[in-house]
């Protein structure tokens, strides 16, 4: 049997510890949240964030634009959260809108309320490891290695995709906890070779069921972040079926990294609001 890592139970339990440290310190700490079109993914995620946050104390704003907004248009709005003083957390949901440059968009957010920590100031404390706030997909990922002990030090770890928003930054985390780090992408020959290696496999790499039996040494810790809603239901980046009983663990699509994406988001808010790094 390969254990399940069950992000949707150390989510919660992420979120109960929250509930009780903002309750205790009587502060409401805001996260805003921009939604720029309708892309029907997003809507759920969002809507799951604001609730998320009441649920933890937090207070929720949600900023919509339509689909045909200009970058101009969302820099208004990140530029009126940045001024106020009861926004601690600004997130811009992606993917945005063809139109919207989102370069210019992340750039425009401060880096004390990048929630999401995917400013260059935030990216630039995570390449140097300073103090910042961290990318909440990968801190998710390493809280859920975390809840369960998973030894990273001197192991070999293979991250599966390069975006900036997962696989270059769980890469990132996986080597400042010295494992021994590869990473993965569409360009690279024979990439099963490369997995076969691993103690701990990422799964980052938005194709769905791309990690089969044969990318994976028996045992392995396999983390899957890919979400593909098929007519079957939610799938994830790895061929779950083909590793049951071969993964050491595995974490499941849904219930494992999706979950700690928001946890973490709560998290970051919380660090936020109390300018603590
Ligand atoms: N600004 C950002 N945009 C996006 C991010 C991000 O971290 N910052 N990540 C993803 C989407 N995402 C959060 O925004 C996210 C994805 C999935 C889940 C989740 O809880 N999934 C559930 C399944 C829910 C469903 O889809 O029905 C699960 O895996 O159990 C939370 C957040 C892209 N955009």
């Amino acid at each position: 049997m390969s254990t399940i890592l069950d992000g949707k139970a150390v989510a919660a339990r992420i979120r109960e510890g929250l509930k009780t440290e903002i309750s205790q310190s009587g502060s409401e700490p805001g996260l805003a949240v921009v939604l720029v079109g309708n892309d029907p993914a997003s809507e759920i995620y969002v809507r799951n964030k604001g609730k998320a946050a009441r649920a933890v104390g937090m207070r929720s704003i949600e900023q919509r634009l339509p689909e045909d907004s200009r970058t101009e248009d969302v820099l208004a709005v990140v530029k009126e959260l940045n001024e106020d003083p009861a926004v601690h957390g600004i997130l811009v949901q992606l993917p945005l809108p063809q139109g919207v440059d989102r370069r210019r968009v992340i750039e425009a957010i401060r880096p004390e309320k990048d929630v999401d920590g995917l400013t260059q100031a935030s990216q630039g404390a995570l390449v140097e490891m300073t103090p910042g706030l961290r990318p909440c997909t990968p801190a998710g990922i390493m809280d859920l290695l975390d809840a369960y002990h998973v030894e990273l030090a001197g192991r070999r770890a293979v991250v599966v995709g390069r975006s900036a928003l997962v696989g270059l930054p769980t890469a990132l985390l996986l080597l400042s906890r010295h494992a021994t780090v590869s990473i993965l992408h569409s360009r690279s020959e024979e990439p099963w070779r490369v997995a076969r290696e691993a103690d701990v496999l990422v799964a980052a790499a938005g194709r769905p069921r791309l990690v089969t039996r044969d990318w994976v040494k028996p045992g392995a810790v396999v983390v899957d972040v890919g979400i593909h809603r098929t007519e079957n239901g939610l799938v994830g980046d790895v061929d779950r079926e083909s590793l049951e009983g071969h993964a050491g663990a595995l974490s499941p699509v849904p219930g494992g990294v999706g979950p700690m994406t928001i946890a973490e988001l709560l998290k970051n808010t919380w660090t936020a609001y109390r300018g603590l790094r």
